[in-house]
Protein backbone atom coordinates (compact mmCIF):
# COMPACT_ATOMS: atom_id res chain seq x y z
CA UNK A 1 0.00 0.00 0.00
CA UNK A 2 1.13 3.63 -1.09
CA UNK A 3 0.34 6.75 1.22
CA UNK A 4 2.06 9.68 0.34
CA UNK A 5 4.41 11.44 3.36
CA UNK A 6 2.02 14.55 3.47
CA UNK A 7 -1.58 16.02 2.52
CA UNK A 8 -2.21 19.31 1.72
CA UNK A 9 -5.94 20.09 3.39
CA UNK A 10 -8.20 22.55 1.77
CA UNK A 11 -10.30 24.09 5.00
CA UNK A 12 -13.52 24.10 3.29
CA UNK A 13 -15.53 25.30 6.45
CA UNK A 14 -16.03 29.14 6.35
CA UNK A 15 -17.02 28.56 2.58
CA UNK A 16 -19.27 24.97 2.38
CA UNK A 17 -19.55 25.01 6.34
CA UNK A 18 -21.44 28.48 7.05
CA UNK A 19 -23.48 28.51 3.76
CA UNK A 20 -25.64 25.76 5.09
CA UNK A 21 -26.11 26.98 8.21
CA UNK A 22 -29.83 29.02 9.65
CA UNK A 23 -27.54 30.78 11.75
CA UNK A 24 -26.08 34.01 10.24
CA UNK A 25 -22.26 34.21 11.28
CA UNK A 26 -21.59 37.70 11.35
CA UNK A 27 -18.50 39.05 9.46
CA UNK A 28 -16.56 39.70 12.14
CA UNK A 29 -17.14 36.22 13.21
CA UNK A 30 -16.05 34.90 9.93
CA UNK A 31 -13.19 36.64 10.16
CA UNK A 32 -11.67 35.58 13.48
CA UNK A 33 -12.99 32.01 11.96
CA UNK A 34 -10.24 32.43 8.90
CA UNK A 35 -7.57 33.25 10.95
CA UNK A 36 -7.88 30.99 13.94
CA UNK A 37 -7.58 28.44 10.89
CA UNK A 38 -4.90 29.61 9.49
CA UNK A 39 -3.05 29.88 13.33
CA UNK A 40 -3.98 26.47 13.32
CA UNK A 41 -1.78 25.58 10.33
CA UNK A 42 -3.82 25.39 7.47
CA UNK A 43 -2.42 26.80 4.46
CA UNK A 44 -5.62 27.00 2.28
CA UNK A 45 -8.81 28.17 3.42
CA UNK A 46 -11.76 29.00 1.58
CA UNK A 47 -12.87 32.39 2.33
CA UNK A 48 -16.35 32.47 0.55
CA UNK A 49 -18.34 32.67 -2.04
CA UNK A 50 -19.81 35.33 -4.40
CA UNK A 51 -22.83 34.67 -5.97
CA UNK A 52 -26.35 35.51 -5.64
CA UNK A 53 -27.72 36.56 -1.86
CA UNK A 54 -30.96 35.61 -3.10
CA UNK A 55 -29.63 32.07 -3.58
CA UNK A 56 -27.06 31.76 -0.26
CA UNK A 57 -27.64 34.35 1.86
CA UNK A 58 -25.53 33.23 4.32
CA UNK A 59 -22.07 34.40 1.83
CA UNK A 60 -22.97 37.92 1.18
CA UNK A 61 -20.04 40.36 2.86
CA UNK A 62 -17.75 38.21 1.41
CA UNK A 63 -16.17 41.31 0.13
CA UNK A 64 -16.08 42.41 3.57
CA UNK A 65 -14.79 39.31 4.84
CA UNK A 66 -12.04 39.47 2.21
CA UNK A 67 -10.97 43.08 3.37
CA UNK A 68 -11.02 42.26 7.16
CA UNK A 69 -8.60 39.36 6.98
CA UNK A 70 -4.62 39.96 7.12
CA UNK A 71 -3.74 38.11 4.37
CA UNK A 72 -0.46 35.80 4.98
CA UNK A 73 2.38 34.94 3.03
CA UNK A 74 2.21 31.45 1.18
CA UNK A 75 -1.74 30.93 2.43
CA UNK A 76 -4.70 30.95 0.06
CA UNK A 77 -8.09 31.96 0.25
CA UNK A 78 -9.50 30.61 -2.48
CA UNK A 79 -13.73 32.23 -3.25
CA UNK A 80 -16.53 30.43 -5.35
CA UNK A 81 -17.68 32.52 -8.57
CA UNK A 82 -20.33 31.07 -10.55
CA UNK A 83 -20.55 33.53 -13.38
CA UNK A 84 -18.34 36.92 -14.74
CA UNK A 85 -20.64 38.95 -12.28
CA UNK A 86 -19.06 36.85 -9.32
CA UNK A 87 -15.80 37.12 -10.84
CA UNK A 88 -15.50 41.24 -10.95
CA UNK A 89 -17.11 41.14 -7.12
CA UNK A 90 -14.23 38.67 -6.18
CA UNK A 91 -11.81 40.56 -8.64
CA UNK A 92 -12.61 44.39 -6.82
CA UNK A 93 -12.34 41.95 -3.14
CA UNK A 94 -9.04 41.33 -4.41
CA UNK A 95 -8.96 37.58 -4.53
CA UNK A 96 -6.26 35.97 -6.04
CA UNK A 97 -7.84 32.36 -6.15
CA UNK A 98 -10.94 31.98 -7.95
CA UNK A 99 -13.02 28.85 -7.85
CA UNK A 100 -15.93 28.00 -10.12
CA UNK A 101 -18.09 25.00 -9.73
CA UNK A 102 -20.18 22.32 -11.72
CA UNK A 103 -21.71 19.35 -11.65
CA UNK A 104 -21.83 15.76 -13.00
CA UNK A 105 -25.37 15.88 -12.66
CA UNK A 106 -28.03 17.72 -14.74
CA UNK A 107 -30.53 18.19 -12.29
CA UNK A 108 -28.43 19.13 -9.52
CA UNK A 109 -26.77 21.74 -12.07
CA UNK A 110 -30.66 22.98 -12.61
CA UNK A 111 -31.37 22.93 -8.48
CA UNK A 112 -27.57 24.51 -7.57
CA UNK A 113 -26.85 27.16 -10.77
CA UNK A 114 -29.98 27.30 -12.45
CA UNK A 115 -28.47 25.84 -15.58
CA UNK A 116 -27.89 22.99 -17.45
CA UNK A 117 -24.17 21.26 -17.01
CA UNK A 118 -23.29 22.54 -20.43
CA UNK A 119 -24.88 25.98 -20.08
CA UNK A 120 -22.71 26.06 -17.11
CA UNK A 121 -19.48 25.17 -19.13
CA UNK A 122 -20.15 27.82 -21.37
CA UNK A 123 -20.49 30.40 -18.56
CA UNK A 124 -17.29 29.02 -17.05
CA UNK A 125 -15.25 29.56 -19.89
CA UNK A 126 -14.88 33.55 -20.00
CA UNK A 127 -14.65 33.26 -16.27
CA UNK A 128 -11.65 31.01 -16.55
CA UNK A 129 -10.13 32.95 -19.55
CA UNK A 130 -10.21 36.13 -17.64
CA UNK A 131 -8.80 34.50 -14.31
CA UNK A 132 -5.92 33.00 -15.61
CA UNK A 133 -5.04 35.84 -18.01
CA UNK A 134 -5.21 38.11 -14.68
CA UNK A 135 -3.13 35.33 -12.93
CA UNK A 136 -5.11 34.35 -10.67
CA UNK A 137 -5.25 30.20 -9.73
CA UNK A 138 -8.12 28.33 -10.62
CA UNK A 139 -9.50 25.61 -8.98
CA UNK A 140 -12.53 23.50 -10.58
CA UNK A 141 -15.41 21.65 -8.55
CA UNK A 142 -17.59 18.44 -10.02
CA UNK A 143 -20.55 17.62 -7.80
CA UNK A 144 -22.87 14.88 -7.16
CA UNK A 145 -19.17 12.75 -8.68
CA UNK A 146 -20.94 9.72 -6.07
CA UNK A 147 -24.63 10.29 -6.33
CA UNK A 148 -27.53 12.87 -6.83
CA UNK A 149 -30.41 13.71 -4.76
CA UNK A 150 -32.55 14.02 -7.32
CA UNK A 151 -30.98 11.59 -10.10
CA UNK A 152 -29.36 9.06 -7.49
CA UNK A 153 -26.27 7.11 -8.66
CA UNK A 154 -24.40 8.72 -11.49
CA UNK A 155 -21.58 7.41 -13.79
CA UNK A 156 -17.51 7.60 -13.40
CA UNK A 157 -17.95 8.96 -16.87
CA UNK A 158 -20.09 11.52 -16.20
CA UNK A 159 -17.71 12.57 -13.51
CA UNK A 160 -14.32 12.29 -16.05
CA UNK A 161 -16.54 14.47 -18.77
CA UNK A 162 -16.87 17.39 -16.61
CA UNK A 163 -13.60 16.95 -15.11
CA UNK A 164 -11.73 17.37 -17.94
CA UNK A 165 -13.77 20.19 -19.16
CA UNK A 166 -12.71 21.99 -15.98
CA UNK A 167 -8.97 20.86 -16.47
CA UNK A 168 -8.97 22.13 -20.16
CA UNK A 169 -10.06 25.09 -18.96
CA UNK A 170 -6.95 25.64 -17.11
CA UNK A 171 -8.33 24.68 -13.40
CA UNK A 172 -4.94 23.86 -11.41
CA UNK A 173 -6.90 21.76 -9.57
CA UNK A 174 -10.30 19.58 -9.80
CA UNK A 175 -11.92 18.65 -6.57
CA UNK A 176 -14.14 16.12 -6.56
CA UNK A 177 -17.56 16.20 -4.51
CA UNK A 178 -19.48 13.58 -2.96
CA UNK A 179 -22.11 15.99 -2.37
CA UNK A 180 -24.60 13.92 -0.12
CA UNK A 181 -21.72 11.51 1.23
CA UNK A 182 -23.27 8.75 -0.18
CA UNK A 183 -20.30 7.13 -1.43
CA UNK A 184 -18.32 4.34 -0.36
CA UNK A 185 -14.46 3.29 -0.86
CA UNK A 186 -14.27 0.99 -4.14
CA UNK A 187 -17.04 3.13 -5.84
CA UNK A 188 -14.96 6.50 -5.28
CA UNK A 189 -11.66 4.72 -6.09
CA UNK A 190 -13.63 3.61 -9.66
CA UNK A 191 -14.88 6.94 -9.68
CA UNK A 192 -11.20 8.56 -9.12
CA UNK A 193 -9.57 5.79 -11.85
CA UNK A 194 -12.09 7.06 -14.56
CA UNK A 195 -11.31 11.24 -13.80
CA UNK A 196 -7.50 10.24 -13.39
CA UNK A 197 -7.74 8.86 -16.90
CA UNK A 198 -8.25 12.89 -17.94
CA UNK A 199 -6.73 14.69 -15.23
CA UNK A 200 -3.70 14.37 -13.67
CA UNK A 201 -4.12 12.55 -10.24
CA UNK A 202 -1.84 14.89 -8.64
CA UNK A 203 -4.20 17.78 -9.86
CA UNK A 204 -6.90 16.16 -8.03
CA UNK A 205 -8.98 16.78 -4.61
CA UNK A 206 -11.33 15.26 -2.88
CA UNK A 207 -13.89 16.69 -1.22
CA UNK A 208 -16.39 14.23 1.10
CA UNK A 209 -19.43 15.02 2.84
CA UNK A 210 -19.86 12.31 6.14
CA UNK A 211 -23.12 11.85 5.69
CA UNK A 212 -23.36 8.08 5.78
CA UNK A 213 -20.75 8.43 7.75
CA UNK A 214 -18.14 6.95 5.04
CA UNK A 215 -15.88 10.04 4.21
CA UNK A 216 -12.90 8.59 6.29
CA UNK A 217 -12.88 5.17 4.42
CA UNK A 218 -13.09 7.06 1.33
CA UNK A 219 -10.57 9.70 2.21
CA UNK A 220 -8.10 6.35 3.07
CA UNK A 221 -9.36 4.99 -0.66
CA UNK A 222 -8.64 8.15 -2.38
CA UNK A 223 -5.35 8.49 -0.90
CA UNK A 224 -3.92 4.89 -1.58
CA UNK A 225 -4.63 5.61 -5.14
CA UNK A 226 -2.24 8.91 -5.31
CA UNK A 227 -4.89 11.91 -4.42
CA UNK A 228 -2.84 14.29 -1.77
CA UNK A 229 -5.38 16.93 -1.49
CA UNK A 230 -8.28 16.46 0.58
CA UNK A 231 -10.76 18.79 1.23
CA UNK A 232 -12.70 19.45 5.00
CA UNK A 233 -14.10 21.33 7.36
CA UNK A 234 -13.64 22.33 10.42
CA UNK A 235 -16.14 20.53 13.36
CA UNK A 236 -18.25 19.11 10.35
CA UNK A 237 -19.77 22.14 9.68
CA UNK A 238 -21.31 22.17 6.19
CA UNK A 239 -24.04 20.85 3.61
CA UNK A 240 -25.30 22.34 0.08
CA UNK A 241 -28.42 24.64 0.65
CA UNK A 242 -29.47 22.93 -3.23
CA UNK A 243 -29.00 19.34 -1.80
CA UNK A 244 -31.80 18.60 0.80
CA UNK A 245 -30.08 16.04 3.46
CA UNK A 246 -26.75 16.02 2.46
CA UNK A 247 -24.81 16.86 6.02
CA UNK A 248 -21.60 18.38 6.68
CA UNK A 249 -18.51 18.16 5.09
CA UNK A 250 -15.69 15.54 6.88
CA UNK A 251 -14.44 17.15 9.62
CA UNK A 252 -10.78 18.61 9.30
CA UNK A 253 -10.05 17.50 13.03
CA UNK A 254 -11.25 13.65 12.20
CA UNK A 255 -9.16 14.02 8.94
CA UNK A 256 -5.70 15.67 10.97
CA UNK A 257 -6.16 13.06 13.46
CA UNK A 258 -6.16 9.88 10.88
CA UNK A 259 -3.14 11.44 9.06
CA UNK A 260 -1.31 12.26 12.66
CA UNK A 261 -1.42 8.71 13.14
CA UNK A 262 -0.79 6.70 10.10
CA UNK A 263 2.63 9.80 10.01
CA UNK A 264 1.47 11.43 7.19
CA UNK A 265 1.93 15.48 7.96
CA UNK A 266 -0.13 17.94 6.99
CA UNK A 267 1.19 21.06 9.22
CA UNK A 268 -2.00 21.24 11.38
CA UNK A 269 -2.30 21.58 14.99
CA UNK A 270 -4.77 19.40 16.26
CA UNK A 271 -5.75 20.93 19.53
CA UNK A 272 -5.69 24.95 18.06
CA UNK A 273 -7.97 23.68 15.50
CA UNK A 274 -10.31 21.93 17.87
CA UNK A 275 -10.72 25.08 19.76
CA UNK A 276 -11.33 26.60 16.83
CA UNK A 277 -14.17 24.64 16.03
CA UNK A 278 -15.37 25.02 19.77
CA UNK A 279 -15.48 28.89 19.01
CA UNK A 280 -17.52 28.32 15.69
CA UNK A 281 -19.76 25.64 17.71
CA UNK A 282 -21.17 28.08 20.00
CA UNK A 283 -21.67 30.95 17.45
CA UNK A 284 -24.21 28.50 15.99
CA UNK A 285 -25.15 27.16 18.71
CA UNK A 286 -24.46 23.36 18.09
CA UNK A 287 -23.02 20.15 19.12
CA UNK A 288 -20.03 18.73 17.01
CA UNK A 289 -20.64 16.49 13.82
CA UNK A 290 -16.70 15.21 14.56
CA UNK A 291 -15.87 11.87 16.67
CA UNK A 292 -12.51 13.41 17.20
CA UNK A 293 -13.34 16.92 18.68
CA UNK A 294 -15.92 15.41 20.89
CA UNK A 295 -13.14 13.56 22.36
CA UNK A 296 -10.90 16.06 22.37
CA UNK A 297 -13.78 18.52 23.92
CA UNK A 298 -14.21 15.81 26.62
CA UNK A 299 -10.72 16.46 27.58
CA UNK A 300 -10.03 20.17 27.24
C1 LIG B 1 -25.59 31.18 -10.52
C2 LIG B 1 -26.75 32.04 -10.08
C3 LIG B 1 -26.31 33.47 -9.84
C4 LIG B 1 -27.78 32.01 -11.19
O1 LIG B 1 -28.98 32.57 -10.74
P1 LIG B 1 -30.01 33.20 -11.74
O2 LIG B 1 -31.19 33.63 -10.93
O3 LIG B 1 -30.24 32.27 -12.88
O4 LIG B 1 -29.14 34.46 -12.24
P2 LIG B 1 -29.39 35.63 -13.21
O5 LIG B 1 -28.14 35.80 -14.01
O6 LIG B 1 -30.71 35.49 -13.93
O7 LIG B 1 -29.50 36.86 -12.19
C5 LIG B 1 -30.57 36.96 -11.26
C6 LIG B 1 -30.17 37.91 -10.14
O8 LIG B 1 -29.02 37.40 -9.46
C7 LIG B 1 -27.97 38.38 -9.48
N1 LIG B 1 -26.68 37.69 -9.63
C8 LIG B 1 -26.29 36.90 -10.63
N2 LIG B 1 -25.05 36.49 -10.41
C9 LIG B 1 -24.64 37.03 -9.24
C10 LIG B 1 -23.44 36.97 -8.51
N3 LIG B 1 -22.40 36.25 -8.90
N4 LIG B 1 -23.36 37.66 -7.34
C11 LIG B 1 -24.41 38.40 -6.90
N5 LIG B 1 -25.59 38.49 -7.58
C12 LIG B 1 -25.69 37.81 -8.73
C13 LIG B 1 -28.29 39.25 -10.69
O9 LIG B 1 -27.70 40.52 -10.54
C14 LIG B 1 -29.79 39.30 -10.64
O10 LIG B 1 -30.16 40.21 -9.61
P3 LIG B 1 -31.57 41.02 -9.67
O11 LIG B 1 -31.50 41.80 -10.97
O12 LIG B 1 -32.65 39.97 -9.65
O13 LIG B 1 -31.51 41.85 -8.41
C15 LIG B 1 -27.42 31.47 -8.79
O14 LIG B 1 -28.00 30.25 -9.10
C16 LIG B 1 -26.44 31.29 -7.66
O15 LIG B 1 -25.92 32.26 -7.14
N6 LIG B 1 -26.19 30.03 -7.26
C17 LIG B 1 -25.19 29.74 -6.24
C18 LIG B 1 -25.53 28.49 -5.54
C19 LIG B 1 -24.46 28.16 -4.53
O16 LIG B 1 -23.69 29.01 -4.11
N7 LIG B 1 -24.44 26.88 -4.10
C20 LIG B 1 -23.49 26.43 -3.14
C21 LIG B 1 -22.10 26.32 -3.68
S1 LIG B 1 -21.81 24.81 -4.59
C22 LIG B 1 -21.52 23.64 -3.36
O17 LIG B 1 -21.71 23.90 -2.21
C23 LIG B 1 -20.94 22.31 -3.75
C24 LIG B 1 -19.44 22.21 -3.46
C25 LIG B 1 -18.64 23.22 -4.29
O18 LIG B 1 -19.15 22.49 -2.10
C26 LIG B 1 -18.92 20.80 -3.80
C27 LIG B 1 -19.83 19.68 -3.29
O19 LIG B 1 -19.85 19.38 -2.09
O20 LIG B 1 -20.53 19.14 -4.14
Amino acid sequence: MSLPSSVRIVEVGPRDGLQNEPIAVSVAARIALIEGLVDAGLKAVEAGSFVSPKWVPQMADTAAVLAGIKRREGVRYPVLVPNLQGLEAAEAAGAKDISIFAAASESFSKKNINCSIAESLDRFRPVAERALAEERRLRGYVSCVLGCPYEGEIAPEAVARVSRALYDMGCAEISLGDTIGTGTPLKAKRMIEAVARHVPMRQLAVHFHDTYGQALANILASLELGIGVVDSSVAGLGGCPYAKGASGNVATEDVVYMLNGMGIATGIDLDRLAKVGRTVLQQLNRAPASKVAQALAAKA
